[in-house]
């Protein structure tokens, strides 16, 4: 059996890669969405299993030291990592997998599973980035700060990613990460034939 296609989609804090993610449950109901682990205390709405597993240090240091996450990474003060069973176990079945996730994440996905895709989600531009953060209004100045200089670096992280997608409108950013799901099954759909084929690649 094929094994699914695992998505990383990542970017600056604020440039909408929960939006887009809640956008694409929607047109895209046969993606599963992997749930990560965090030490950040929960917002107003979020629920436990749901948007996160919540973890205290310890029990967030437990998971590392038992290798229960393909990577980890701390953000602006806490830790978040996605938990390795369920990955697997989605790809085994030959599902598709995305994962919302920032770059240092990202980038350790990138050297475990070269094979994945790598979608960084680009704002239209920083002042539209800032006004989002802010207008989310969950974040403190000091926060919304370190968010927009971390923001920066990120950026500069981009030319390791497969395509960007800049997040303009939800929908345009939806159907763009649409079609590169559609064009990547049909690569590897391309590369299997020929593979059968006997083709020399
Ligand atoms: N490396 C890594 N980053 C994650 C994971 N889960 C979430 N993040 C990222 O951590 C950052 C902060 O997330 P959060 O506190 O929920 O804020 P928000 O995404 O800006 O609303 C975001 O860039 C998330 O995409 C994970 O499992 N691993
Ligand atoms: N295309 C868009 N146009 C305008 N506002 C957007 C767009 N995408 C997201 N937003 C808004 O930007 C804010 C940050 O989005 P969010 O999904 O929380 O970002 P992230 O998960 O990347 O931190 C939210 O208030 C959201 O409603």
């Amino acid at each position: 059996m094929n094994k699914g296609l695992l998505l990383v989609l990542s970017g600056p804090s604020g440039v909408g890669k929960g939006t887009v993610c809640s956008a694409l449950r929607k047109c895209a109901p046969e993606l599963v969405y992997s749930v990560s682990a965090t030490t950040r205390s929960p917002r107003a709405g979020e629920l436990d299993g749901v948007n996160y597993f919540f973890k205290s240090r310890e029990q967030f240091q437990d998971m590392i030291q038992n290798d229960q996450l393909l990577e980890y990474a701390e953000y602006v003060g806490n830790y978040y990592g996605t938990p390795r069973d369920f990955v697997q176990k989605t790809l085994d079945q030959g599902l598709d997998i995305i994962l919302e996730i920032e770059v240092q994440g990202a980038l350790k996905v990138k050297e475990k599973f070269p094979q994945g895709v790598f979608v960084f989600l680009m704002p239209p531009s920083l002042q539209e980035l800032q006004q989002r953060i802010v207008g989310r209004g969950t974040e403190s100045e000091e926060t919304i700060r370190h968010r927009m200089n971390a923001a920066r670096e990120e950026i500069n992280l981009m030319q390791h990613y497969d395509y960007a997608v800049v997040n303009d409108r939800i929908e345009s950013a939806c159907s763009r990460i649409q079609a590169i799901i559609t064009a990547e099954h049909c690569k590897r759909e391309r590369v299997m034939t020929e593979l059968l084929e006997g083709v020399q690649l």
